[in-house]
């Protein structure tokens, strides 16, 4: 079977990670990102890559002190089922303790893959009226969804809010 790395996303892989993003967008599974928000968050990204390729994506956004956010993780299709999406989302581990963040959100369809890496579904918000007032400044549509915000609820329908302790 043909060897993969994961590695932190570079400047040059942003255009292979938005061809990666689009067919999801068009079919409302993800968020769509204009070319330069993916520039500017090239730092969030790790990627796996074989034969010189990207052939899987996942960002790690900060939210708060503790608290962290997976998006935009995806496997090309004539990849998946290999441990791609595993081990991406373990880079991304990684690097959120590293951070010193201990709580990891995420915002799915793929509920099943991310109960076998540990998330649970929640129902409640989990952070405080305090931290929730200074999050719902933050112009980042993600933020929004996280918040469950009224006006990104139909990006958000049949999605399941999960969590993990790292
Ligand atoms: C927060 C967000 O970003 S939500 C958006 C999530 N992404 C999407 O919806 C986009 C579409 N989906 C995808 O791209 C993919 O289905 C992903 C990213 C969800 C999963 O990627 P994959 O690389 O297929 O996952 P991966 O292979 O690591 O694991 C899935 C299962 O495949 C099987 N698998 C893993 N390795 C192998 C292997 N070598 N051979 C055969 N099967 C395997 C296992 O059942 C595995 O579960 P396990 O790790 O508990 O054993």
């Amino acid at each position: 079977m043909t060897e993969f790395l994961v590695r932190p996303a570079r400047t040059a892989d942003i255009v292979q990670i938005r061809d990666l993003l689009e067919p999801y967008v068009q079919r409302r599974i993800l968020l769509g990102k204009d070319l330069v928000v993916l520039y500017e968050a090239t730092h969030e990204f790790v990627v796996a890559e074989a034969e010189g390729r990207v052939i899987g994506c996942g960002a790690l956004h900060v939210m708060w002190e503790d608290l962290a956010e997976v998006r935009t993780l995806i496997v090309r299709d004539d990849w998946l089922h290999r441990g791609v999406g595993r081990r991406i989302v373990e880079r991304l581990e990684d690097n959120a303790r590293e951070l010193g963040v201990t709580r990891l959100f995420c915002l799915t369809f793929e509920v099943d893959f991310f109960t076998r890496r540990g998330f649970a579904p929640i129902a409640e918000q989990i952070v405080d009226p305090d931290v929730y007032s200074q999050l719902v400044r933050s112009p980042d549509e993600g933020v929004a969804e996280f918040l469950d915000l009224a006006h990104v609820k139909p990006n958000t329908l049949g999605n399941t809010r999960m969590l993990k302790r790292l």
